[in-house]
């Protein structure tokens, strides 16, 4: 990843301070300057977020409250559910607008951050579609979003290379290549570079707003027939919040001069509250949507995190939730039934395991795994799927076109009525399995790993043949709080122990010797190891439940420029 390590913020060239953003008024940009960024954050590109900052704030900061208060009353011992207000739209007959043509075909999606040599390697990957991330793989430094816009726009432009020096290697676009879909951050992540009215922005609606404004033409022209950009909507609660990306995109059509309904977008059901309302956010998004996914890692994040108080739901080691658990299982059915119904795709989600390039009996142990978990996703009727690495491209569009014939996606044809029948207590019905010392070992291994690659600048990374991100890490981290609060019992290895700080500490402390040894003493040194332990460890123990890793980690990788000060916010 290399330019978004904090060495690199300090090492800006003391020329470049003199040169400036052309900002409008009431917007002041705090990162580095950067000739190539400067052209991403031109004048009237930074009015257009400002504008759709300026028009939304007050409804971002109520759903950001509304999100509060739902957490309140979980916390009070209520349980999310359907909402009786909305059964109208539920029982109703309605469909999203038709699937556009371009994308029609989703069988496999590629998804990696928006960093240049991934961004050519996916979308010559030989999936249908690349979803390029400023979510969970991408940690959200100056560096990496601003390089992310220029990396998209070339992209779109068609004239995006890349060469590796070290390898001298060119990189360019094959003749065919995926389609792209972008993900903006969640809507709880603010943008502390940039602010308009003396205010940080909203991170998504900088991503979002950038992304748009620099591509949507270009983009409707070579890739979207018409249609489009195409987006991917992470970690929505409630489907107030799915109204509020439907009037950005509103906005942003008609500030544009483009037909409403141009726009595209795929939201993730990732966090409990959201799988109630999945009719509600398609309906929300109705001429805007192409379909709903199961983005299980956040979900089961979210599982945690929406039953903090709860002390009667701990979750079983991170490795035995998986979807065949009866509430994962419960999930994907009913958004597939949902999809199906509105006229849109179900996507599937992300299979952990990645290719393992030195021990050919593990890689193929790995590629059987997911060859499984893809195999379960057709079978259920996911319309495709999601991969997280090139080379599992060829064994998850094997799986789908072996399952689907010639169809391009399986909308009209499997309809899963049974589906209908799932209800509250199926969706909320409690993991099995049990727990274990070595599980608190492997959350607290790998949280801290991750958080270490994270405040370097990097958002996803391959950790013990595994991929691990933002949204993998939060369950590591949610996990360890929730055993720690509730002083779980660890039976799974016949131990009988209870997780208290005093085991928490010695776990940590040993889990960091062998992340020195495993990583080597040099690397270990150079790396952010230890600021990362003190974090996670902080989070781990705090007497409440941190809303987000990411967001509590954050200012570690704020940098204002010309100061060169971090800020808080
Ligand atoms: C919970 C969720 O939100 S899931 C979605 C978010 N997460 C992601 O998108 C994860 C995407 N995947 C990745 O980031 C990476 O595959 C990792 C970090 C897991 C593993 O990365 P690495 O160890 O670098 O992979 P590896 O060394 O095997 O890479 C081999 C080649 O494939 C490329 N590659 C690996 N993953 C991807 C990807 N997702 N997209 C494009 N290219 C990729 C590498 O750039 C490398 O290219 P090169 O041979 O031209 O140099
Ligand atoms: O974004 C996807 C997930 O699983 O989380
Ligand atoms: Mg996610």
């Amino acid at each position: 990843m290399g330019l978004g390590t904090y060495e690199n913020y300090h090492r800006a060239p003391p020329a470049m301070m003199k040169f400036g953003y052309d900002a409008p008024e009431g917007v002041e940009i705090r990162g580095r300057y950067d000739g190539e960024f400067a052209a991403i954050l031109d004048r009237d590109a930074l009015q257009f977020v400002a504008g759709l900052q300026r028009e939304f704030r007050s409804r971002i900061k109520y759903a950001m409250e509304c999100r509060e208060e739902a957490k309140r009353s979980f916390s009070e011992g209520a349980s999310p559910g359907f909402d009786p207000a909305t059964r109208y739209i539920r029982e109703g007959e309605w469909t999203c607008a038709p699937v556009p043509p371009a994308v029609a075909d989703r069988t496999v999606e590629i998804t990696g951050p928006a960093e240049r040599k991934m961004i050519i390697n996916a979308l010559n990957s030989g999936a249908k579609v690349f979803m390029a991330d400023f979510e969970d793989a991408l940690s959200p430094s100056w560096e990496n979003l601003m390089r992310g816009q220029v990396n998209l726009k070339d992209a779109v432009d068609g004239t995006i290379t890349f060469h590796d020096k070290a390898r001298n290697r060119v990189y360019k676009l094959n003749n065919q290549t995926a389609k792209l879909f972008v993900r903006p951050r969640g809507w709880h992540l603010p943008e502390a570079h940039i602010l308009i009215d003396g205010e940080p922005a909203t991170g998504c609606l900088v991503d979002f707003g950038l992304y748009f404004y620099h591509n949507h033409a270009a983009f409707r022209r070579t890739q979207g027939a018409g249609l489009g950009p195409f987006f991917y909507l992470p970690k929505m609660e409630n489907s107030r919040e799915a109204k509020l990306w439907n009037c950005v995109f509103e906005k942003a059509e008609k500030t544009a001069g483009i037909e409403r309904g141009s726009i595209r977008a795929t939201v993730l059901i990732e966090t409990l509250p959201a799988v109630f309302q999945m009719n509600e956010i398609l309906y929300e998004l109705r001429d805007h949507s192409v379909g709903l996914n199961c983005g299980r890692w956040d979900y089961i994040f979210s599982y945690v995190k929406t039953f903090q108080a709860h002390r009667d739901r701990l979750l079983p080691d991170r490795v035995q939730v998986g979807m065949t658990q009866h509430f994962m299982k419960s999930y994907s059915d009913l958004l597939i039934w949902t999809c199906h119904r509105r006229g849109v795709h179900a996507m599937g989600g992300m299979a952990a395991q990645i290719p393992i390039r030195d021990d050919p009996e593990a890689n193929n142990a790995a590629l059987e795994l997911v060859r499984k978990d893809k195999l379960r996703e057709v079978r259920a009727g996911h319309d495709g799927t999601w991969a997280a690495h090139p080379g599992l491209v060829p064994v998850c569009m094997e799986v789908f076109s072996n399952n689907m014939g010639d169809t391009p996606n399986q909308i009209q044809s499997m309809k899963l009525e049974d589906a209908s029948a799932i209800t509250e207590e199926d969706l909320l019905q409690r993991p099995r399995g049990s727990r274990s010392l070595d599980g608190l070992r492997l959350n607290t291994r790998v949280g801290i790993q991750y958080l270490a690659a994270w405040l370097t600048g990097a958002g996803s990374v391959p950790l013990y043949n595994l991929m691990e991100d933002a949204a993998t890490a939060e369950i590591s981290r949610v996990q360890n709080w929730q055993w720690l609060k509730y002083g779980a019992e660890l039976d799974g290895d016949g131990l009988g122990v209870k997780v208290n700080n005093d085991l928490f500490g010695k776990v940590v402390e040993e889990e960091m010797c062998r992340i020195e040894r495993e990583a080597g003493k040099e690397k270990f040194r150079r790396g952010m190891y230890k600021e990362a332990c003190k974090i996670f460890a902080r989070q781990c123990t705090a007497p409440t439940l941190d809303d987000f890793l990411t967001l509590n980690a954050y200012n570690n990788i704020v940098i204002h420029h010309p100061t060169g000060s971090s800020s808080r916010l």
